[in-house]
């Protein structure tokens, strides 16, 4: 479960790029809510604060003000016991995949386990094999394709075994084909999964939406109602941009 409690992101924005930072921008305005459903997806404008809010849930980002909570841990406070908890996914594989081949990956996430080399190499394999990389083990990440590199950040993840899994915006790059293959694993996983997407189909799949504009929630609820709240906040800025266009 996932808790914002009052939670806002701020941060110092140096004046005339540069001297003293005395200017304070607001990043993400209070939010309070209690996420309990397994897929909860984000939706909102580029730059409206949705990697800000999701940043909060594993601690990456902390609240200025406020609280964020998993499993009634701490983000602030309880930050190592939040990570063990929460897996990461961002858009670009390459991010964290830093390994020279996908089992060495693997074997990378699962160092904290105690088992011998040749047993976390073994458990790395299965792993690759769940995920249909099987026949990819030994090939050099940087030889994958997007698709097959997403797929090996978040089996990364994964082996962890997390029970809050956030990933801001994991199909971003990748063709139709491979966002089906990412879709299809969020969906099925038994996590729960916070879902950053610019899919509004995505979205529309999801238990709860999150709509996020300029820093604000502005919908937090019905996922049908939250993608027809998105696509009227974009259509009124277009509307804007065509009209501030017009009169140039
Ligand atoms: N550490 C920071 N310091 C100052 N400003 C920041 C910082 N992090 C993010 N911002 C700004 O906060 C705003 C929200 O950024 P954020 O990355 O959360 O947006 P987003 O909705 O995820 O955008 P996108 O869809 O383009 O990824 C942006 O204007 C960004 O430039």
């Amino acid at each position: 479960m996932i808790e914002f409690d009052a939670a806002t992101v701020t941060a110092y924005a140096a004046r005339d790029g540069g001297g003293a930072p005395d200017d304070v921008r607001t990043l993400l305005h209070p939010v309070t809510c209690r996420l309990v459903e397994r897929r909860v997806a984000v939706i909102g404008a580029n730059g409206s604060g949705k990697s800000t809010l999701a940043r909060l849930v594993n601690g990456l980002t902390l609240p200025s003000g406020g609280a964020v909570r998993v499993d009634g841990l701490d983000t602030a406070r309880d930050g190592r016991a939040v990570r063990q908890r929460v897996g990461f996914v961002f858009s670009d594989p390459d991010a964290q995949l830093v390994m020279p081949t996908a089992v060495e990956d693997v074997a990378l996430s699962l160092r904290r386990l105690p088992l011998a080399a040749a047993e976390r190499e073994a458990r790395a394999r299965e792993i690759l094999g769940r995920f249909g990389l099987a026949d990819r083990a030994e090939t050099p990440v940087h030889a994958l394709s997007g698709g097959q590199k997403q797929l090996l950040a978040i089996a990364g993840v994964l082996a962890t075994e997390p029970t809050v899994l956030v990933c801001d915006e994991p199909t971003t790059r990748l063709d139709l084909r491979w966002r089906t293959i990412v879709d299809d694993l969020l969906d099925g996983l038994g996590q729960q999964v916070l879902h950053v997407t610019h899919d509004l189909d995505a979205a529309a799949r999801a238990d709860r939406v999150l709509v996020v504009d300029e820093g604000a929630v502005v919908h937090d609820g019905d996922p049908a109602e939250g993608v027809a709240r998105y696509r009227a906040l974009m259509a009124a800025t277009a509307g804007c941009a065509a009209r501030s266009a017009a009169t140039r």
